[in-house]
C-alpha cells in the first residue's frame, strides 16, 4: 500500500502529516517509529493524523504520535501545520477550523498573512491534569533529579510540562536533566521538558527536551506551558514573545480561566509517497 503524505514544520519542528479522510490505513507503533527514522525512514519529530471528527460539530480529528510511537494530546506547532494541510489540501476552505484533539478542542485560524493563531484553550496547573505526583498546586515545586533539588513549574496544555527556569538556554542542562525529569517516577506518562531564560517581562528564550522525542528546534505547546508559568511566577506579562531555536512564537494569554493563543508559521517542505510494509 502506497501511502501519501507531505512533510512540514513549524519553526523547525518536523512533521509528517498524512490525510486518512481520503486515505484509509492503520499504523502501527513500530511503523511509526521506523517512519520517524531520520535515516532508515522519513524522520520527524511527530506524525499528524488528519481524520473525520467524531463529534458533527467539529471540522476534522488530529491526532498526534511522537517518533517513539507514543501518541499524545496536544501539538502546538503541529496544530499550525494542520491547518495549513487541511487547507492546501482542500479538504476545507475555511479560515476558521475545529478540531477534535486527545487533548481537548482546538480553533485554529488561518491569518491573511499566512501565519497561524491556535486558541490552545486553557493552561491547567492541577498536579493531576499532567499528571504530577504533588500534594498541592504550587506555582512551583521541588523535585530531587540526579541529586540536585530543582524547583519546576508545572503546567498541563493538555499534554504534560515541566518548566525550568535558567540563566541561559545556551549553557542549559538539556542532554543532562532532559531525560532526567522527563523519566522521573513523578510524572507517570513522563513529560516535556522545558529551559526558559527571562530576557524581559514580555520575551523569554525557551529549549524544549521532548518526551517521546527529544530535544526539538520549536515546541509550541512547550512554549505556551513556560509563558503560562512565567505569569503566574509573577516573571511575565502579557503578551511574551517566545524565542526558540527554530524561531519565534507569539504568546497572548491574560492569565486566569481564560483561553491561550498561540501565533506562528507554518510549512510544507515536500510531498511523498511510502509503501507501507
Ligand atoms: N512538538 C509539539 C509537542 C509535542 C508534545 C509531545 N512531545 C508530547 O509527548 O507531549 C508542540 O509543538 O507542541
Amino acid at each position: 500500500m502506497l501511502l501519501h503524505f507531505t512533510k512540514m514544520h513549524g519553526l523547525g519542528n518536523d512533521f509528517m502529516v498524512v490525510d486518512l479522510v481520503t486515505q484509509r490505513a492503520r499504523l502501527r507503533d513500530e511503523q511509526i517509529r521506523q517512519l520517524a527514522d531520520r535515516r532508515f525512514g522519513i524522520g520527524f519529530d511527530q506524525l499528524l493524523v488528519v481524520e473525520p471528527p467524531r463529534d458533527p460539530d467539529m471540522d476534522f480529528r488530529y491526532r498526534i504520535y511522537n517518533a517513539d510511537g507514543s501518541e499524545v494530546e496536544n501539538c502546538g506547532n503541529g496544530a499550525r501545520c494542520f491547518a495549513r494541510f487541511v487547507r492546501d489540501q482542500r479538504l476545507t476552505h475555511k479560515r476558521e477550523i475545529h478540531v477534535e484533539t486527545a487533548g481537548g478542542p482546538l480553533t485554529l485560524v488561518m491569518r491573511e498573512d499566512g501565519q497561524v493563531t491556535v486558541d490552545m484553550g486553557n493552561p491547567c496547573f492541577a498536579p493531576e491534569a499532567l499528571p504530577f505526583d504533588a500534594a498541592e498546586d504550587r506555582p512551583l515545586h521541588r523535585l530531587e533529579v540526579g541529586g540536585e533539588t530543582l524547583e519546576i513549574g508545572t503546567v498541563s496544555m493538555g499534554n504534560p510540562h515541566a518548566v525550568l527556569r535558567v540563566d541561559s538556554v545556551d549553557t542549559a542542562p538539556v542532554e543532562r536533566l532532559g531525560p532526567m525529569i522527563e523519566h522521573h517516577p513523578r510524572f507517570p506518562r513522563r513529560v516535556n521538558v522545558g529551559f526558559m531564560q527571562v530576557v524581559s517581562p514580555h520575551e523569554i528564550r525557551l529549549r524544549v527536551f521532548e518526551r517521546g522525542s527529544g530535544e526539538t528546534l520549536a515546541c509550541g505547546t512547550g512554549a505556551c506551558a513556560a509563558v503560562a508559568s512565567g505569569m503566574r511566577q509573577g516573571l511575565l506579562e502579557n503578551p511574551v514573545t517566545v524565542h526558540l531555536r527554530g524561531g519565534d512564537l507569539s504568546i497572548d494569554w491574560p492569565g486566569g480561566d481564560a483561553p491561550l493563543l498561540m501565533t506562528g508559521p507554518a510549512e510544507r517542505v515536500f510531498e511523498g509517497r511510502i509503501a507501507l510494509a
